[in-house]
């Protein structure tokens, strides 16, 4: 574990293992993890990190096994987010019940439910844009209610719904997040210019973000996310409507830098990706956890999926809508 110099020189050093330099707090430079033998990304900054053939960043593909690998290690490292009790309510309806989790420095967490189980509600507590009813989230021992600013340094926000400041071109909305993240000039542009590049829209920085497609959209928000190489990474949905490749490509990203030690919490409705890249998840149904830990823990020997549907029921679609499938009402 060694002490890191945050992007803003006001924060208090916090500790983010094998991110040891200013150089290496950019997202997408950072060392490749410990516990990966199969890594090929040599040291952060070499030529061999880059493709011969696109130019792009190369990092290591994703892998079930590294994955739980990293779990394991990272439950011996600081917890850099909790949350305690965390509860919202809107008059009778509980959308959040008491939700305690701990995230430990370099793991990648999946928050997993039905629609309306309450992982967005969860996620913004976490973020600091929906106030809690009552419990406590800190991020690196920083309370995120009580001391706002300085929280949201630590975090890096993708939020449910996007509310880009569209009226931008991609390198102003990268260059205004990290301003306003407190990140110092002289490294603006080189952060700007390696996750242009990590994200594959160098060619799209000069135009205004109201015209990127959605899944352009969604890679500029998760840019502007990183650009203060925040401790820990809040996503939700990150991988909505993006395509295949670049799924591909965010994956690697985001699990370079959870290699990197910095946290990586994430909502999808995608199992299958979760199996397959998060060490552990948080389960959660009606508001309340109904099982978290783990990846391997909670599947317990069979798939997430399985899993995920033994614990919050089926939904019998055999009965009903007999109208839907005879003969048409006008007939
Ligand atoms: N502003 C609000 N006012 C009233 N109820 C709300 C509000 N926001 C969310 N809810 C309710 O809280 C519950 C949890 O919603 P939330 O958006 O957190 O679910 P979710 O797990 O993210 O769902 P999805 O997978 O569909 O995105 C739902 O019943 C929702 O209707």
């Amino acid at each position: 574990m060694e002490a890191v110099t945050g992007a803003n020189p006001t924060t208090a050093p916090r500790v983010r293992p094998s991110r040891t330099s200013a150089a290496d707090d950019a997202p997408a430079e950072t060392a490749p993890p410990q516990d990966a033998p199969d890594a090929a990304a040599p040291d952060a900054g070499s030529t061999e990190t880059r493709s011969p053939r696109t130019g792009r960043i190369q990092v290591p593909v994703p892998s079930v096994v590294r994955a739980r690998e990293r779990g394991r290690l990272a439950e011996q490292n600081p917890v850099v987010l909790r949350t305690e009790m965390l509860t919202k309510t809107y008059g009778s309806l509980v959308a959040a019940n008491e939700v305690s989790m701990d995230v430990h420095a370099g793991s990648f967490t999946g928050v997993v439910g039905p629609n309306g189980a309450g992982k967005t509600t969860t996620l913004s507590m976490i973020t600091g844009l929906l106030r809690p009813t009552s419990g406590r989230v800190t991020v690196s021992g920083v309370d995120v209610w009580t001391d706002g600013p300085a929280a949201k340094r630590l975090i890096g926000t993708l939020p449910d719904r996007l509310r880009l400041f569209d009226r931008l071109t991609g390198a102003q909305l990268l260059y205004y997040s990290g301003v306003l993240h407190g990140v110092q000039e002289s490294v603006l542009a080189q952060r700007s210019a390696e996750l242009a590049e990590a994200f594959g829209l160098e060619s799209a920085l000069g135009r205004l973000v109201s015209d990127y497609s959605a899944g352009m959209q969604k890679k500029i928000a998760l840019a502007c996310s990183m650009i203060h190489a925040p401790e820990v990474l809040v996503l939700d949905e990150p991988f909505e409507a993006i395509d295949p490749v670049s799924a591909s490509n965010v994956t690697e990203i985001l699990e370079k830098y959870v290699g990197g030690g910095g946290s990586v919490v994430m909502s999808s409705h995608s199992l299958d990706l979760i199996q397959r890249v998060c060490d552990h998840v948080t389960i959660i149904v009606d508001g309340s956890v109904i099982a978290q830990g783990t990846v391997d823990a909670v599947r317990d020997g069979v798939s997430l999926e399985e899993r995920f549907v033994a614990l919050t029921g089926t939904n019998d679609t055999r009965k009903g809508l007999e109208w839907l499938h005879g003969s048409s009402d006008s007939a």
